[in-house]
This record gives structure tokens, C-alpha cells and sequence, in this order.
């Protein structure tokens, strides 16, 4: 592998740091070398903060030394104003003449004019340097500006024969979820909840687990809670609508919420164009990705608008023998890998 790429694949490693963080920017990873030595490296900070590009330059101890260093970065700098300024000023200001970027980035506001900028003011800029690798990493960011609409990854847990959940008689008076995955499938979704902006359930979910929907078994921020309750059914009290965690509640036209005031209401017309309204809702408030965590009936009407990106799926060990049928899926299976006690296959919708 050429060194170029290895210093590439580091970026991309340093930009996970911005994972979950940087919503609805990228989580770019930058590093700056000088001769062969690493002299600087940063990433995407919370929305609002400055760049990887400028955390990178900020980091290094000497910056004589910039203008004889190469900058790689795994997105195309910015060369607009938004919350803070372009990424190609900083980096003409600082004397850095040599780029190697992994992405043209697809922002309209960016869009190749980043590395045009570049260039007029004499840097030597290289694109395309592991290229499916950032693509990888830049997953979310580009399927918001290439689909238009957030990245989309449902979740579920079935059991060996198939279903998500018993029938109600086998269920009985227990309240909460019915578990089928042991502790450490639970602790990796709670990893997971971190690394995404929104997560949504069905109000029969609400209604049968009382679901938290938070992060709390892992360091990191708890995502945007949505609730689908087009016809404002979801009993009074639950603890979706407890106000913790910040909560939309999505009904239809015309339909009257019940109670929660601490619950944002947002009204979409029903009808076969609801999610994807919703999705562009979710877009302008900045939301990067989704974890759809069910039920079924949701899971199947983002899996039959083709609205999906990734699947997620644990198998348990023990049978329900009968109950609620798990959805059906065809995509291309990525891995297949144990966690605990479950199976975990990871799907892809392309
Ligand atoms: N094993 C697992 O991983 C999981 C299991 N579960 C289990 O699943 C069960 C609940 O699942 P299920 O009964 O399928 O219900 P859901 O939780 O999927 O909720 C379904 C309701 O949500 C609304 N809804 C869903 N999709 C749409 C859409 N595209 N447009 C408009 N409204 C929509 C509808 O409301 P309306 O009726 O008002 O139109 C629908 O009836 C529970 O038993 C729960 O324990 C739940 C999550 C995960
Ligand atoms: N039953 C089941 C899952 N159920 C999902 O987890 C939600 C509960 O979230 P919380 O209240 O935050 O713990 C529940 O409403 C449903 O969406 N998930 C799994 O990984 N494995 C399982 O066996
Ligand atoms: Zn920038």
C-alpha cells in the first residue's frame, strides 16, 4: 500500500472521533506530515465548531513548518461561509501548498470549487486517494447530498424462527421489552444510539415496551427520539414522551395530539408520500441518520419505500414458536458474526 493511502486511512481514523458529533456536517479526519514525520492532525468538531481542516493546522507546534507540509483530508475543504469560515482560506493563509483530499465533497455549496480554489492560489491538490474507504466513512454525509434525504439504518431482533415478538397471551400483564438479544447485543445498540442523530419507533412499540430509546449503557449523546402516532394514539404517560431526551412526535394533518407538551407535534400528510416527508423534516433539522428500531409494522414500510441504507439484524437463541412475524429482508449480507449468545447479520440495500 502506498504511503499515501496509509496517511489517508489514518484520517479516516481520526475522523471517527467526530462520529455521532458532527451532525449535519461530515466527520472529516485531517492530518498534516512534514518530510515523513506526522506534525498535525484534527477532526470535525460539534456543529458549530471549527473544522478538521483548521483543527488540524491549530494542532501543529511549529507552523514554520506548514508551508513544506501536505495536508490530507478525506473530504474536499469548504470554500463557503457557514457556521464558521472556509476551510481554503485557512489553509491558503497557512502556507500549506500541497493537498491530497480522499472526496469531491457533493455540498451544492462545495461541489469541486473547494479543490478549484485551491489550485488557483498554486497548491498541488490530489483527489481520488483511497477513495472506497472514505466513501465508507463518509456514508451518512453523502447519502444526505446524493439521496437528499438522512442515512437510514433499521434494527431488529428476531428469534431463530422468525419472529420479533410473542403473541400477546404468551406476553401477558409483563410490561417492557420483550428481550430476545442477551446483554451484550443490548449494550452494542446502546453503542449505536450514539453514533446516530434520530431514532424511531411505531407508537404500538411505545404502547407495548415503554421504550427509553436512550444511550445509557455508553458514553455519548442519546439521538433525537421520533415517534411515528399519525392518529395520536399513544397512551398518555410513557416514557417517549417524558420530555428527558428531546422528542418529536409525528402525527398526520389534522389530528389532534393528546396531552405531552413536552413532546414537540409535528403534523405530515397522510398518504405513500408520508416518509418520505418526513425525511426531508428530519433533513432540515439537521438530522444526519436514522436507526429505525421497529416494530415490524415500521420496519416494513421503510423496507417497502426502499427507504433504507443498512439492516441491522440479531438473531437470539431461543424460539417463540408463534408471535410477530419479523420483516422480510433481501439486500446483500455484509457480516455474519457472533455477539453473545446472538447472531448478528449486517445487510446492505445497494
Ligand atoms: N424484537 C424487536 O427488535 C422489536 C420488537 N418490537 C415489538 O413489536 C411490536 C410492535 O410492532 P407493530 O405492532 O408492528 O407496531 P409498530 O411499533 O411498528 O407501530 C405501528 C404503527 O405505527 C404507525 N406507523 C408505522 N409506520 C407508519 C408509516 N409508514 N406511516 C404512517 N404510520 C405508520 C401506524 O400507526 P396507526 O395505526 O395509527 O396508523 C402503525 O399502526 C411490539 O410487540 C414490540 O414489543 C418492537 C420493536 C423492536
Ligand atoms: N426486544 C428487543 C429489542 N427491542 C427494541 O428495544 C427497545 C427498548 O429500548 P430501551 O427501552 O431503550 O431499552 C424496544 O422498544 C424495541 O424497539 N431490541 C434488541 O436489541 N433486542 C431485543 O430483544
Ligand atoms: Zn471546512
Amino acid at each position: 500500500m502506498k504511503i499515501q493511502e496509509k496517511y489517508m486511512l489514518r484520517c479516516i481514523q481520526i475522523g471517527r472521533n467526530a462520529l455521532g458529533r458532527s451532525a449535519p456536517n461530515p466527520m472529516v479526519g485531517a492530518l498534516l506530515t512534514h518530510g515523513d514525520t506526522i506534525i498535525g492532525s484534527g477532526y470535525t468538531s460539534a456543529f458549530g465548531g471549527p473544522h478538521a481542516e483548521v483543527n488540524a493546522i491549530r494542532s501543529v507546534a511549529d507552523p514554520g513548518k506548514l508551508p513544506d507540509s501536505t495536508l490530507y483530508v478525506t473530504l474536499e475543504p469548504c470554500c463557503h461561509h457557514g457556521k464558521t469560515p472556509p476551510c481554503t482560506d485557512r489553509i491558503i493563509e497557512s502556507g500549506i501548498r500541497r493537498v491530497v483530499v480522499g472526496l469531491p465533497d457533493p455540498h451544492d455549496k462545495v461541489a469541486g470549487q473547494g479543490i478549484a480554489q485551491l489550485r488557483e492560489a498554486g497548491c498541488q491538490v490530489e483527489v481520488g486517494v483511497a477513495a472506497d474507504a472514505c466513501r465508507e466513512h463518509h456514508k451518512r454525509f453523502l447519502t444526505l447530498h446524493e439521496k437528499g434525504r438522512p442515512y437510514i439504518v433499521l434494527k431488529w431482533a428476531q428469534s431463530p424462527d422468525g419472529f420479533l415478538a410473542p403473541d400477546p397471551e404468551v406476553r401477558g400483564e409483563s410490561t417492557g421489552p420483550w428481550w430476545i438479544t442477551g446483554r451484550e447485543s443490548r449494550q452494542l445498540v446502546h453503542k449505536w444510539r450514539t453514533q446516530e442523530s434520530a431514532i424511531l419507533v411505531g407508537w404500538r412499540t411505545a404502547a407495548a415496551d415503554d421504550p427509553q430509546l436512550t444511550s445509557r449503557d455508553w458514553a455519548g449523546k442519546d439521538p433525537l427520539r421520533v415517534l411515528l402516532d399519525p392518529s395520536g394514539r399513544a397512551p398518555e404517560g410513557l416514557r417517549l414522551l417524558d420530555g428527558k431526551v428531546p422528542t418529536l412526535r409525528v402525527l398526520h394533518t389534522g389530528q389532534q395530539p393528546t396531552g405531552s407538551a413536552r413532546v414537540e407535534n409535528i403534523f405530515l400528510e397522510p398518504g405513500p408520500g408520508f416518509l418520505r416527508a418526513l425525511c426531508r423534516e428530519l433533513r432540515e433539522r439537521g438530522v444526519l441518520s436514522i436507526l429505525v428500531e421497529g416494530g415490524a409494522h415500521t420496519l416494513g414500510s421503510f423496507l417497502s419505500a426502499g427507504l433504507w441504507d443498512e439492516a441491522r439484524v440479531f438473531t437470539g437463541p431461543r424460539p417463540l414458536n408463534g408471535g410477530l412475524r419479523a420483516p422480510a429482508l433481501s439486500g446483500r449480507l455484509v457480516a455474519n458474526t457472533a455477539s453473545g449468545a446472538d447472531t448478528l447479520t449486517l445487510w446492505r440495500n445497494d
